[in-house]
């Protein structure tokens, strides 16, 4: 599903009006109307409940206005309150002004703090609240008289149905400036904003409900709209059923070149991890201290080891026995527990510059990539990088990833010809021609060692499998949270270890083949 910004939903909404045809006033009753069906839904009791209605100034309001008019058409108790004076309406919102007024609809006018306290009494009178005060026109943090309402509202407790977005929130950035209406019910119109889907904003949206107003599909599918929602159906052709006459050379040999002293669990997890995305082969590269503690644990997973540095890590010197392992190889995953040793920096930054196929770095070759970024537009083969917000801020070190983490990672993409999985709460696959994939999967639980390097192994599990670089990372990125969703459905999320979710990844496979 398409994610939009404030602008992109601006321009899809007149390209509906103008191009197509549909007037404005025919999106707003539509919008409306969906509102009061989804209230419908939410509240079976809706009928004997008093509805309190907020409107901005905006086409925001008009919805308000629009839902208002509904729920007095079905009986129910409704109030309005508008904050502004209606004078100040325009177009579609002042249209259902007026024809709310001739319906003799209980409208209040309150535009300054003298009238909070006549506002406080009526929230205490309403059993349900609409927030229509502001959505995708916001320009600025709400302060003032706004902010006084937005708090008065949240202080109430009372359920609230966020029309579009809640007020106050940035579609754009999932950012909150100032005050910020807390939903429960969130009824966003034809496609989500990203605010309603990125944290910390996504904090206030409750129940996500998207919505069709009327604007044609294909209008949707056809706009420039790079960013969106990974669903169950965008993943499931990656986990397609086996065919009976295949065998472990068909899945593919997985290269994991990692682990230094004290980190030879982060080389151990990412080969598991491989295997149980379903690669058919593994080889774990690691240095020579490595190989006999290790001999014993990887069971399935095969063990090379490598010239190593006086502190045990992969030394430079390893670099032709990579080359000759890479022969066979499908994908190369370099640097879990790696080690940012001078000489293993410089083996990783030559076997980017060299190897020929497909190569999933995260953790200390993102590290050893920050040292020289450029080197990435050397490759010869697809690159993905899996930098958490603290290793992404190395590359980009001029820009604030929480704040912007799809342009971050859109453009980092474009500018290194790179696949990027940005992780954290709603992971961030972007890939060089500037699509951006949002991940709905995973949870807390997973803020644990180790989780990072599954999602290497796993990745690389599906680049082994000859599925391509932006659908391995996409689907695995997708994979790897509902692994963990399923282990906190079971353990709850304190204690989840990163093995749990290598165990859980056959699960979470079937259950993306399962579902419908
Ligand atoms: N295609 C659709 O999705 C449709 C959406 N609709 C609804 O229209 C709004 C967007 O309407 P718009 O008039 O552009 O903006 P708002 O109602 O959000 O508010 C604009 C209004 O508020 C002022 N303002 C902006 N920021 C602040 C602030 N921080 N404090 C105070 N006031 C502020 C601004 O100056 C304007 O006057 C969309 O969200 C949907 O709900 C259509 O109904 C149908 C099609
Ligand atoms: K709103």
């Amino acid at each position: 599903m398409k994610v939009a910004t404030a602008e992109e939903i601006r321009q899809l909404d007149l390209e509906a009006i103008e191009t197509i045809g549909i007037p404005g006033i025919v999106l707003m009753e539509n919008a409306g109307l969906q509102v009061v069906r989804v209230m419908n839904a939410h509240f079976p009791h809706l009928k004997t409940q008093k509805v309190l209605v907020v409107c901005g100034k905006g086409n925001n309001g008009g919805d308000g206005l629009v839902i208002a008019r509904h729920l007095d058409n079905q009986g129910v108790d409704v109030r309005v309150t508008l904050l502004t004076e209606k004078t100040q309406l325009k177009g579609e919102a002042k249209i259902n002004f007026d024809i709310a007024e001739k319906m003799n609809l209980p409208i209040v006018e309150l535009t300054s703090n003298e009238q909070l306290p006549a506002f406080r009494n009526l929230l205490l009178q309403a059993d349900i609240v609409v927030d229509a005060i502001l959505g995708t026109g916001l320009n600025d943090a709400v302060k003032g008289f706004y902010k006084h309402i937005i708090e008065s509202i949240n202080k109430t407790h009372k359920p609230i149905i966020a029309v579009d977005i809640p007020s106050g929130l940035s579609a754009d950035t999932g950012m909150v400036y100032g005050s910020c209406i807390k939903a429960d019910v969130t009824v966003t119109f034809a496609i989500p904003k990203r605010g309603v889907i990125l944290y910390p904003a996504a904090d206030y949206v409750g129940n996500l409900e998207v919505v069709d107003i009327g604007i044609p599909k294909k209008l949707i599918s056809s706009s420039r709209i790079k960013v969106h929602l990974v669903e169950y159906a965008n993943v499931q052709g990656v986990f397609r059923k086996r065919m009976p006459n295949t065998h472990k050379g068909t899945y593919g040999h997985a290269l994991v070149i990692a682990g230094s002293p004290g980190k030879s669990g982060a080389a151990l997890m990412a080969g598991r991890s491989a295997l149980r995305s379903g690669a058919g082969l593994v080889t774990l590269a690691i240095p020579e201290n490595l190989r006999v503690p290790l001999e014993i644990p990887t069971l399935e997973v095969m063990t090379t080891s490598l010239p190593e540095t006086p502190q045990g890590t992969v030394s430079l010197e390893a670099y032709d026995k990579i080359l000759n392992l890479a022969q066979d190889k499908r994908v190369a995953a370099i640097g879990p527990g790696l080690s940012v040793h001078p000489s293993t920096v410089e083996l990783v930054l030559r076997l980017i510059r060299t190897l020929e196929i497909p190569m999933v770095l995260d953790a200390d070759a993102i590290n050893a990539v920050a040292q020289n970024p450029e080197v990435l537009l050397e490759a010869k083969a697809p690159v993905v990088l899996t930098p958490h917000p603290g290793e992404m801020a190395r590359l980009t070190p001029n820009i604030h990833v929480q704040n912007n983490r799809i342009p971050v990672a859109q453009e980092t993409a474009r500018k290194y010809n790179v696949f990027i999985a940005l992780k954290g709460v709603r992971t961030i696959v972007a890939a060089p021609d500037g699509n951006v994939f949002i991940n709905p999967t995973g949870n807390p639980g997973m803020a644990t060692a180790g989780t990072g390097d599954v999602l290497t192994g796993i990745i690389a599990g599906l680049i082994a499998q000859n599925i391509i670089p932006v659908e391995a990372a996409k689907s695995g990125v997708f994979l790897h949270g509902l692994a963990g969703d399923l282990v906190v459905k079971d353990k709850g999320e304190y204690g989840l270890l990163a093995g749990d979710l290598i165990d859980a990844i056959p699960r979470a496979i079937k259950f993306i083949q399962d579902y419908c």
